[in-house]
């Protein structure tokens, strides 16, 4: 599903205008689509309709007069002037027939029931002070639910950041599509649950806006996710290699050669220090294990093209022989996934990371951060005041680097360079333990090996993180996770329309 920014949003609007939509008649069916998800959890309470003076106020305007007019009782507070007023807003405030009183925490009182959060949607442009951050604070300490009118007030719709104060909904009813700040944090979490509500504007506008922003669902990679043939055969699945740690520190690598095995790689090696050989070869059973010590040996073993994905990184050691070998994993012809270790041995020398990047013309390089790595490896992305928010700064740093940039949370982010992005919000709390980074790095690699396109790839592998550790449950490690895949594969196969036919019955 796509996201649409705030901007692409209004662009939706004029879009529709342009089309013959009047914006009066998609503010009555926005204010119905309120009221319905309202009359819905009212139980015989009051309704109070918090307003703002643009036209997310002339949205609230529009849900008082339908619940009035179904009878329930109604108060509509206004933060502002009325004489603010314009429009279509003042059009719908002038259709209602009760009083306006002018808002102030006192009026709203301990019990209003059902409040309606109508105060600022789209056109929150600045932090949230005075009234109506009084009102906003008033509405989360009055103990009522609240029912957020596009989006909860004080949430940026594009960032999904706080500005001053943010309603705590326990529901939004939003138009058209979701937009980021439904989905990225902390915005998501003063969403409560979401309803997406068709007000009328044609699917067809977005062909003209071509968002870049999509929900992290099967619908967006499925069309190229590899899945297996029958008469497909284990080569053709590619050949993962993840490069190990040394004696002590090889546990992470051995994670992520699980995690790209059981993602579908046919095969998957880990290279490993001479020192750490024997402890490798006897942890491991499906995965291989070879001697590869330093940038030089595995310049020598990706020189085989079959190794086609490889991960490098996890429990690597930050500095000089980790760059070497980032680099010599650059100049292959495999795809690169450079996690933890890899990334922060760059922390000073970030160019020379982005240049071997750009010399790749076009071969896949996946970049997986958590934020203490981001914050090291784009110091300048992080300086910049103009780049606001987890989802310009993924977008910023793909540009920058040429890679596909994962920036990982409970709202991974995976930006391509060229300016596609995807937002997850399917990972579990528990999805935060050691190790579990190390398992994704290694789908994400199964996944290239197998020849998925690299966005694609990175996006599938969150996706795919989150199920894993959602169907396992609490209690999760992340050895847990690949064994959590095939469960995941199945449902996500039989989705698909190609469950795997299994051996052919002979009567
Ligand atoms: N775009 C569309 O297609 C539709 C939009 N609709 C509604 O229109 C809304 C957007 O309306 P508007 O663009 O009028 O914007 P809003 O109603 O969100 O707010 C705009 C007003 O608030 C002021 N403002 C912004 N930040 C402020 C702050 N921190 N403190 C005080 N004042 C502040 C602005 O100067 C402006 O006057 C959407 O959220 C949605 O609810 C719906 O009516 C349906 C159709
Ligand atoms: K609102």
């Amino acid at each position: 599903m796509e996201l649409l920014t705030t901007v692409e949003m209004g662009e939706a609007d004029r879009l529709a205008g342009a089309r013959g939509a009047a914006g009066a008649d998609l503010m009555e069916s926005a204010g119905l689509a309120v009221a319905d998800r309202v009359v819905a959890m009212l139980q015989g309470r009051p309704v109070t309709v918090v307003a703002g003076t643009g036209n997310n106020g002339g949205d609230g305007f529009v849900a008082a007069r339908l619940l009035q007019s179904r009878g329930h009782a109604v108060r509509l507070l206004l933060v502002g002037d009325r004489g603010k007023l314009k429009g279509d807003a003042a059009a719908a405030a002038g259709r209602w027939q009760g009083p306006v009183e002018a808002a102030t925490p006192e009026r709203l009182g301990n019990t209003p029931g059902v409040i309606v959060d109508a105060l600022f949607g789209a056109g929150l442009d600045r932090p949230v002070e005075g009234l109506p951050r009084a009102m906003i604070e008033a509405m989360n300490a009055s103990g009522a639910p609240v029912v957020a009118v596009d989006l909860p007030s004080g949430i940026n719709g594009t960032t999904g950041t706080v500005m001053g104060a943010a309603v705590e909904a326990v529901h939004t009813v939003t138009f058209f599509r979701l937009k980021p700040g439904h989905v990225l944090l902390p915005g998501r979490l003063h969403c409560g649950d979401l309803t997406v509500a068709d007000i009328g504007i044609p699917a067809d506008v977005l062909a003209e806006i071509k968002p870049r922003a999509f929900l992290n669902r099967p619908a967006l990679w499925s069309g190229v996710f590899p899945v297996p043939k029958p008469e497909g055969h284990k080569y053709g699945r590619g050949h993962a290699v993840v490069v190990s740690g040394g004696l002590s520190f090889g546990g992470a690598a051995r994670l992520a050669a699980r995690g790209a095995l059981r993602a579908g790689a046919g095969l998957a090696t880990l290279a490993t220090p001479r020192e750490a050989l024997a402890v490798q070869a006897a942890a491991n059973l499906a995965i291989m294990v070879r001697p590869v010590d330093g940038a030089e040996e595995l310049r020598g073993f990706l020189s085989d093209t079959r190794h086609n994905a490889m991960v490098l990184g996890p429990g690597g050691g930050v500095g000089a022989p980790m760059r070497a070998q980032v680099l010599a994993a650059l100049a292959s012809e495999a795809a690169v996934v450079l996690d933890a270790d890899a990334l922060t041995s760059f922390a000073d020398s970030a160019d020379d990371l982005f240049s071997a990047i750009g010399k790749r013309a076009g071969r896949a390089v996946i970049l997986t951060p958590h934020s203490g790595e981001f914050d090291r490896l784009f110091k300048e992305i992080k300086k910049n005041l103009k780049v606001i928010g987890k989802l310009d700064q993924a977008r910023a740093a793909a540009r920058l680097s040429g890679a596909v940039v994962l920036f990982k949370g409970a709202d991974t982010v995976v930006a391509a360079p060229d300016g596609r992005t995807s937002i997850a919000d399917n990972a579990p709390p528990y999805l935060a333990t050691a190790g579990a980074g190390d398992v994704l790095a290694g789908m994400i690699a199964g996944l290239l090996a197998q020849h998925m396109p690299a966005f694609e790839a990175a996006s599938a592998a969150v996706w795919l993180h989150g199920e894993a550790a959602a169907a396992f449950g609490p209690g999760l490690i992340s050895e847990d996770l690949p064994d959590a895949l095939p469960a995941v594969y199945r449902r996500l196969f039989a989705a698909l329309g190609a469950a795997s036919p299994g051996p052919r019955k002979t009567l």
